[in-house]
């Protein structure tokens, strides 16, 4: 086998809460974590030497500071590999978006290279690898449904909750995860989400439970600077959203539908000013 093709799903956070400051510039976190199913989609083709990444997207970098150059260093290292690899890259995530587009190019990176180099390496394994890599891989290796805490490695999967609806609006305004956690004031949370409520509605797959329940802190950061992100919210809630919440550090705003004429109808309202809106499902 030398050419391999791996989807790449992204993810939204159904709640998110920072519990404390580390001292290593990273946060303690506790957040639910919902794979959906907008995907990149990545072919790997094995190569003699060196690794070349390509994209479709020009906002992805292609040198050494695409996180897939990072995950292809870090699995050859480690298991002693020493071919190269061609990783092209189709984008459909929104860039720097919340969604882990990135993450999940990675996590693809190292299951794809896992095949096509023959290592055998277990999917508890190539998580380990991938915390190495970025805080949100291991998740993307995972998938499903999770409740994550430390940085957001330490995992434990939860029951199904696939096949709700759910449109996303990305703003397109650049937010990164670093600016996002070095604002946070850790000592100045003013909304927490209710973790134990969303947890044992997931249990029983309760859409609505879930949807009025989802709060994501890192809110107010986000809320403050971009006028827009509040903004899109109210509209989805006022055209007949379940819940509405940013995911991650943003910006990109998702709600939970019932009704597919409500999703589509607000999916019409919001294109109006917004250029990327999508309908997905959870997975
Ligand atoms: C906010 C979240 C929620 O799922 O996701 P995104 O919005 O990025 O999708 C994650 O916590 C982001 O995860 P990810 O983007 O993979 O993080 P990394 O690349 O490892 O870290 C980027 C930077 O964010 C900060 N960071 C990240 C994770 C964390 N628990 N605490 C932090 O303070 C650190 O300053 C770090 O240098
Ligand atoms: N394979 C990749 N896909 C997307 N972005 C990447 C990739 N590699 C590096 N990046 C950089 O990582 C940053 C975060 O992107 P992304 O992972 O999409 O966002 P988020 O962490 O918000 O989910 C972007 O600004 C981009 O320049």
């Amino acid at each position: 086998m030398n050419e391999i093709q791996i989807e790449a799903y992204g993810k939204v956070n159904i709640s998110l809460d920072v519990i404390g400051k580390r001292k290593d510039n990273y946060h303690e976190i506790e957040t639910i974590m919902q794979q959906i199913d907008l995907k990149d989609i990545l072919t790997i083709r094995d190569r003699k030497n060196e690794i070349k990444i390509e994209c479709n997207n020009s906002l992805v970098p292609l040198d050494s500071s695409n996180i897939v150059h990072k995950a292809f260093r870090v699995l050859s290292e480690k298991c002693h590999v020493k071919r190269g690899a061609h990783i092209i890259i189709e984008k459909n995530i929104p860039v720097a978006a919340g969604l882990a587009g990135g993450s999940a190019n990675a996590a693809a990176t190292l299951k794809g290279l896992n095949k096509l180099w023959n290592l055998n390496l277990t999917e508890a394994e190539l998580m380990d690898i991938g915390v190495h890599i970025g805080a949100d891989v291991p998740f993307c290796i995972m998938g499903g449904t999770a409740l994550a805490k430390g940085i957001g490695e330490k995992l434990e999967k939860l029951d199904s909750f696939k096949d709700h609806m759910l449109l996303l609006a990305n703003p397109g305004i650049e937010v990164t995860s670093s600016h996002v956690y070095s604002v946070f004031d850790v000592e100045n949370i003013k909304n927490r989400p209710q973790t134990d409520t969303l947890l044992k509605a997931i249990q029983k797959n309760d859409i609505y439970t879930v949807s009025k329940n989802m709060v994501n802190v890192l809110e107010q950061v986000t809320c403050k600077e971009y006028k827009e992100i509040e903004k899109i919210k109210e509209d989805m809630i006022k055209c007949g959203a379940l819940g509405s919440l940013m995911s991650g550090s943003g910006p990109t705003v998702f709600g939970f539908f019932d009704d597919e004429d409500k999703l589509y109808n607000c999916k019409r309202i919001l294109e109006k000013r917004i250029e990327k809106v999508f309908i997905a499902r959870t997975i």
